[in-house]
């Protein structure tokens, strides 16, 4: 089929299936010469482990793409269950500096805020960066991690939140059987 017969999808029907797909929620910052800015994120995942490098795609009318950009440092925060009230806050419609406010946050390597109880903290450098349709898949090497938590983790599907048993090497999650998350999706 030639690209000129290929069909075409339409944007509320590619949003409708990705809203069954389960992700993790991420508070990605950056703080630096750009300023400071934050916001909730699902599209994150890993690319290599040799450098260990993540990738990040960020919607360039984001209010923290100017910062993010700018700065070329972020944070990955890993939200963990009880997080979803700072998900929404970083979800848009708020203003930055009661964003941070709701919070509270140390640094690692970079400068990039990094979230006081997140079950995991990727402190990165923006190594690359291709622009693909409305967002920006930004390619980070990670330069510095927090401890990693255990417990659960925040995740996101059907449209709303979820928390899932994620257990630390330290102490492994109680078995118990899933939260119905499965079921759900
Ligand atoms: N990757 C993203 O940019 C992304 C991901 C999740 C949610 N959001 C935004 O968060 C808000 C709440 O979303 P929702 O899940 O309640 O319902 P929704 O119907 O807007 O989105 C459903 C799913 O579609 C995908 N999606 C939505 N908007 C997208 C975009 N602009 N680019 C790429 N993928 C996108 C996501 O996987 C999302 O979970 C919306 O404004 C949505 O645009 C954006
Ligand atoms: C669960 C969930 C997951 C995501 C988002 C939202 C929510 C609720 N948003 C949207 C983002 O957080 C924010 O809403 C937009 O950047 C608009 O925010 P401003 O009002 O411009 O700061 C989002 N945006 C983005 O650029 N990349 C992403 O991966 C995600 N993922």
């Amino acid at each position: 089929m030639s690209e000129t017969t290929m069909p075409t999808v339409e944007a509320g029907a590619f949003r409708e299936a990705m809203s069954h797909l389960a992700s993790s929620v991420h508070l990605v910052t950056s703080d630096g010469p750009g300023g400071r800015a934050g916001f909730t994120a699902s599209s994150v995942c890993s690319v290599s482990d040799a450098p260990p490098t993540l990738l990040v795609c960020i919607n360039r009318t984001s209010s923290a793409y100017a910062a993010v950009s700018g700065n070329a440092v972020l944070c990955v925060n890993t939200l963990s269950g009880e997080q979803a009230g700072i998900a929404g806050a970083f979800g848009g419609r708020t203003p930055m500096d009661e964003r941070f406010a709701a919070a509270a946050w140390g640094e690692l390597a970079t400068g990039a805020p990094v979230l006081e109880g997140a079950l995991a903290a990727f402190d990165c450098r923006i190594v690359a960066r291709h622009a693909v349709g409305s967002h920006d898949v930004l390619f980070c090497e990670v330069v510095d991690l927090s401890e990693p938590g255990g417990g659960e983790g925040l995740v996101y599907a059907g449209r709303r939140y979820h928390t899932l048993p994620v257990s630390s090497p330290a102490s492994p999650a109680p078995a118990r059987k899933t939260d119905g998350l499965l079921g759900a999706l």
